[in-house]
């Protein structure tokens, strides 16, 4: 038989994979009809109204439906992306989702499922079953282009070789303009990251590696794998992504949509207490004290420093007789009751000594101290000594008036961690005295004091929450709410369980009858667990996902922790990009308080993002800030060589601007982000006026934007200008780091504007052109 001509070959694997790609899609139109009519059925069950228990009946499977509709809407584009071929004959499909023809058979296998394993873990050395791999780009619905990867031609069927075509699918990905949002790289998952993605739900996982090496990428995947894998466990408890800022979640919010999973929160640290947001920046040494383990010490201390007792005896006046004169009641006798000093230390002794948050402890303290005073009252009284109701009475009475009550929030005041919070770090009396416990240095109490009504940073928020576990719910009507919000949720309890045995969901276990009442917990209105979990600074996740993970500091830590008590979660980062001055300087120095000896790290070493010519400069870079740390390999070359470019004297405004004109016409679609020194980013933005500036969370939709390099952390561009990379070097004492992160933005083009000659050292000029 003659061989085809390669074009040929090509146009009939085309064929061939478009017939079948074309099946899987009715197939997942038909899936989507019927998931669609479930719903509508569900909704036609009766009008808005209807019994409770009808109301129940239709959100446990309107819910549900709603669920599978909403997946199998993101699973549209690349719905079919690869095929492999073993050594049986056999072939599988591989897809974003698994789906199923009328006649039950697997037409596509989803891509967690342990079947698709070999897709993503064969390599040439290394094939297990597989004789071929094959890669289907698809443009909608049609299959525009293949790639094949022949791990053993001889046991491939003669046909079969006729048709093999393409170049590395991965190669054709990276080579892809950026469109400002991170997307799946589902098709081309490499065996690396298969690894990190695939690893076991418990435990901590951390995941190291240099910029580039796909770490976000694969902690996202790995995310949809965890709930793919074990969804009855995080189902109900939620998995949480916690990356460095809103941008950040912007460009990375679309990729687990698209993996077909909805139900993950995703925040930031300053987003992490419900209620506050987090609006202003703390400079470096704000941010190293607020961040430092010692401020432990300080907010218990500052919690302390609100439990008073008076210098000397407490005296209060009451009201002892009223009467009503003109329809106005008027005070016509007065009587002073007192406590002596020793009463309110022992008082106050007590109520600590039962270990409660200040706010439930306030109630014995207020107790013994209204006991006092009724005693004292009785006593000046000449009454009998009072019996146990006597003094249920006498102190409900001394409570109802304004004075005690005053007198007694004086000492023991009720308190919101705001108010905490915001008192110590503006009030020089109370800071100095907390302070004290850290023990914190003059220099640090100075970084911490700021204005009264300044906004609240990220570095305050772990505080508030260190702040709420000690204080506690507030007073007895927090106590009250608590208790009806038991009683209703076991009566919700009893009626999910009658609803789910009546619907026959039971069976099926498809939704638990705590999961039920969860939904129904919030007036009715059904929250999917990201909402509830979302709302709840108590909530504790079934796994977290941290990412840019260096950044966060020791009491961030803390604040995460507090809501993985089961230690199931996955560290993403890298310590050479450290950027914060409160950031991890090893990971063992920020995770072995809480997981001493039972974290296992893995280490990502390829670069998909950087060509190697532009990793060469940042190699210098990375040799001067930690030179033990291996720089990641690329993966590629890139086409136009790293520019330096001298700017002279206040040359900036004429340079800039149609540099940037001319780098926007070379990367056509792409992106392209000017990044500057911190104290110059206003300056730079206004020479840019068409330029995205501010961290609104669309900026990235913009052609162009101009940040400084914390707010360029885990993004990346086609083209990067990094300006005056001397003063980023020198902008604080992480400024090394900053500049390793600047020049590992570019995913092709590089120029560097310096206003001063390039320091040798860490940049050397060999490996620019100008
Ligand atoms: N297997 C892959 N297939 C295709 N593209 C990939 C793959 N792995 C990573 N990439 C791409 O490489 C780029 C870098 O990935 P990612 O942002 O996850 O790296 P990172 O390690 O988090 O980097 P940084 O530390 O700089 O934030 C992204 O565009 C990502 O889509």
């Amino acid at each position: 038989m003659t061989p085809r001509k390669p074009s040929s070959a090509r146009a009939e694997a085309l064929r061939i994979e478009q017939h079948y790609v074309s099946m899987v899609y009715d197939r997942l139109d038909a899936a989507r009809e019927r998931a669609a009519s479930a719903l509508r059925a569900e909704h036609g069950r009766g009008g808005p109204g209807g019994t409770h228990q009808a109301r129940l009946e239709r959100d446990v499977s309107s819910a549900e439906h709603a669920r599978r509709v909403a997946q199998l809407a993101g699973v549209e584009r690349g719905l079919c992306f690869g095929r492999v071929d073993d050594g049986d004959g056999e072939t599988y499909y591989i897809g974003r989702t698994g789906l199923r023809d009328a006649g039950n058979e697997l037409v596509l296998i989803d891509w967690r499922a342990p079947a698709a394993r070999p897709f993503y873990t064969a390599t040439p050395s290394d094939p297990g079953p597989l004789v071929r791999r094959r890669h289907l780009h698809t443009r909608g619905r049609t299959v525009v282009d293949l790639d094949d990867e022949v791990f053993d031609l001889a046991r491939i069927s003669e046909p079969d070789r006729r048709t093999l075509v393409g170049e590395a699918a991965l190669m054709a990905a990276l080579r892809r303009g950026r469109t400002g949002r991170m997307g799946d790289v589902v098709a081309t998952i490499q065996a690396e990251q298969d690894q990190v993605i695939r690893s076991g739900l418990g435990g901590a996982l951390v995941v190291q590696g240099g910029p580039g090496t796909g770490k976000t990428v694969a902690a996202l995947h790995r995310a949809a794998y965890l709930l793919y894998a074990h969804r009855d466990t995080l189902a109900r408890r939620g998995v949480l992504v916690i990356g460095p800022n809103a941008v950040f979640l912007r460009y990375i919010g679309q990729v687990l949509p698209s993996l077909g999973e909805t139900d993950v929160v995703l925040t930031t640290v300053g987003e992490m207490y419900p209620g506050v947001r987090a609006t202003a920046a703390d400079p470096p040494e704000t941010a190293v004290v607020k961040g430092d383990p010692r401020m432990t010490d300080v907010v218990a201390a500052a919690v302390r420093g609100r439990q008073r007792v008076p210098d000397g005896d407490l005296e209060v006046l009451i009201d002892l007789r009223t009467s009503i004169r003109g329809g106005v009641e008027v005070v016509v006798e007065r009587m002073a009751l007192g406590v002596d000093h020793a009463a309110c230390v022992r008082a106050r002794d007590r109520a600590r000594a039962v270990r409660g948050p200040h706010n439930v402890a306030r109630k014995l303290f207020a107790d013994t101290m209204l006991t006092a005073l009724a005693r004292d009252e009785a006593r000046r009284l000449d009454l009998p000594p009072l019996d146990a109701e006597d003094l249920r009475y006498a102190r409900a009475a001394l409570w109802a008036q304004p004075s005690v009550r005053r007198a007694l929030d004086e000492l023991w005041p009720p308190l919101t961690p705001e108010r905490l919070i915001a008192d110590l770090l503006t009030d020089p009396a109370l800071l100095y005295p907390a302070a004290a416990s850290g023990p914190l240095r003059e220099e640090e109490i100075q970084a911490l004091l700021r204005p009264p009504g300044a906004p609240w940073t990220p570095g305050d928020v772990p505080l508030l929450d260190e702040a709420a576990e000690l204080l506690g719910e507030d007073d007895a009507a927090g106590r009250a709410a608590a208790r009806d919000a038991v009683r209703a949720r076991r009566e919700a309890e009893l009626y999910a369980g009658e609803v789910l045995t009546i619907t026959g969901v039971a069976e099926t276990t498809l939704v638990e009858v705590d999961e039920l009442a969860d939904r129904n917990a919030y007036d009715g209105e059904a929250l999917t667990t990201a909402d509830r979990a979302a709302r709840d600074r108590r909530w504790s996740y079934g796994h977290v996902i941290v990412d840019e993970a260096q950044e966060l500091s020791a009491m961030a830590w803390r604040m995460v922790m507090r809501r993985i008590p089961a230690r199931s979660l996955t560290v993403v980062g890298d310590i050479a990009q450290t950027g914060s001055a409160a950031g991890a300087r090893s990971w063992g120095e920020m995770l072995d308080p809480y997981v001493k000896g039972r974290w296992r790290e893995a280490r990502l070493l390829v670069n998909y993002r950087t060509p190697a010519q532009i990793m060469a400069v940042a190699t210098d870079v990375l040799r001067s800030v930690a030179p033990a740390e291996e720089p990641p390999i690329s993966v590629r070359d890139g086409a136009a060589p790293p520019r330096a470019l001298r700017v002279p004297g206040a040359g900036l405004p004429s340079v800039l601007p149609p540099l940037v004109e001319a780098e926007l016409t070379a990367i056509g679609d792409g992106r392209l982000a000017v990044l500057t020194p911190d104290a110059r980013h206003r300056e730079i933005a206004v020479l840019l006026p068409g330029a995205a500036s501010t961290l609104s969370p669309d900026a990235l939709d913009s052609p162009a934007v101009v940040l400084t390099v914390t707010q360029a952390k885990g993004l990346e561009f086609d083209s990067v200008i990094v300006v005056a990379p001397e003063q980023i070097l020198t902008q604080s004492p992480k400024g090394p780091q900053d500049l390793y992160v600047a020049l590992t933005r570019p995913t092709q083009r590089l120029t560097v504007l310096h206003e001063t000659p390039l320091p040798p050292h860490p940049l050397s000029p060999e490996h620019f052109t100008d």
